[in-house]
């Protein structure tokens, strides 16, 4: 199955992303059943007539068949007892450790409101500090455009009713994307700010427990008719899907219900650095700045 998935699937994640496979894929129309087809003999005799009475069906061999199938299949469920059972296929194996180690990587995410400033702070820190910036919504969208893409139909579906997809496809579009910028750099190293991620718990866990642990999440907090103004003003020209009213009235919405309770999960571990996002671009990147050194150290 893997060889047949797209290739930013290439290693674990193929297993968990077998149910988002539409039924339309080849992989699984080979799977459907064919109706059944009506029998006749060969020679195109429909077989010998019964005698009066005598009903034209033998059913001792459909009981016999069934109590031998039966049986079989009692046998064969008790000799998996101690195997895992059949739905953990679609589970994805557990990894024992993230892919990047802390100590070479560092991972900051970047959490805020639909328009409350994310990809412009994180311009300037990525001009002034080097970092390398990755916006999921960013390599969503690639993905949604990128032909050939099994996923690009639903990612932009979820995008435009502002949910948030399901999180095999971004983790492992993230995962790719800092590999790729790990290996292009010498020292193995790298300092990625991950942008709008996570979104939603499910995220979260998966990301530090598979990919890398973060040191902590820069949050922008900025108030709702803020962002709507930005957002609107933003959709004159962005191109965006979601940058209407309609789409923004359930980003809001899904970021109140889904993402702020992993701010609060990262703020209970005091892996929060709070920043004023309703100030103006150069108000929020010096307190933005003066935050950052404060807990990294100058040198960060
Ligand atoms: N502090 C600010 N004051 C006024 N406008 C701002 C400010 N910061 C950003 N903007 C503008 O608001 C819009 C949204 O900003 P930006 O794209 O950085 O937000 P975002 O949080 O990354 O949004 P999204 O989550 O939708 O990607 C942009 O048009 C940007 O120029
Ligand atoms: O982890 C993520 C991040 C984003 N999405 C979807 O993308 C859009 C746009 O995200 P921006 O950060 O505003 O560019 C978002 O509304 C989600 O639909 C996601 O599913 N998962």
């Amino acid at each position: 199955m893997a060889s047949q998935l797209p290739r930013i699937f290439s290693r674990r994640f193929c297993q968990p992303l077998a149910p988002l496979l539409k039924p339309a894929s080849p992989i699984l129309r080979n799977l459907r059943t064919k109706p059944a087809g009506r029998r006749t003999y060969a020679t195109g005799e429909s077989g010998p007539t019964p005698r009066p009475g005598q009903s034209p069906f033998k059913v001792w061999p459909f009981i016999a068949i069934t109590l031998a199938g039966s049986g079989a299949y009692i046998l064969m469920v008790r000799s998996r007892a101690d195997m895992a059972p059949t739905t953990d296929l679609l589970k994805a194996p557990k990894k024992d450790t993230p892919v990047f180690s802390p100590e070479n990587v560092t991972v900051l995410f970047v959490l805020g409101g639909p328009g409350a400033g994310k990809g412009t702070q994180c311009a300037n820190l990525v001009r002034d500090y080097g970092f390398t910036h990755l916006s999921a919504g960013d390599l969503l969208r690639a993905e949604q455009e990128r032909e050939g893409s099994e996923f690009g139909e639903m990612i932009k579906e979820y995008i435009r009713d502002g949910k948030i997809v399901p999180m095999e496809v971004t983790v492992q579009l993230l995962e790719n994307a800092m590999t790729a910028q790990v290996e292009k750099d010498k020292s193995g190293k790298g300092k990625f700010l991950i942008d709008g991620f996570p979104r939603k718990m499910d995220q979260a866990i998966k990301f530090e427990e598979t990919v890398c642990p973060s040191k902590f999440v820069l949050f922008f907090d900025c108030t709702e008719e803020e962002m709507q103004k930005r957002l609107l003003e933003r959709g004159k020209t962005s191109g965006r899907a979601d940058d209407n009213a309609e789409s923004i009235m359930k980003r809001f919405k899904t970021f109140v219900e889904t993402s702020m309770p992993v701010v609060d999960y990262f703020e209970k571990q005091g892996r929060v650095v709070k920043v004023i996002a309703t100030q103006t671009p150069e108000a929020v990147y010096k307190e933005t700045r003066g935050k950052l050194e404060q807990r990294l150290g100058k040198e960060f």
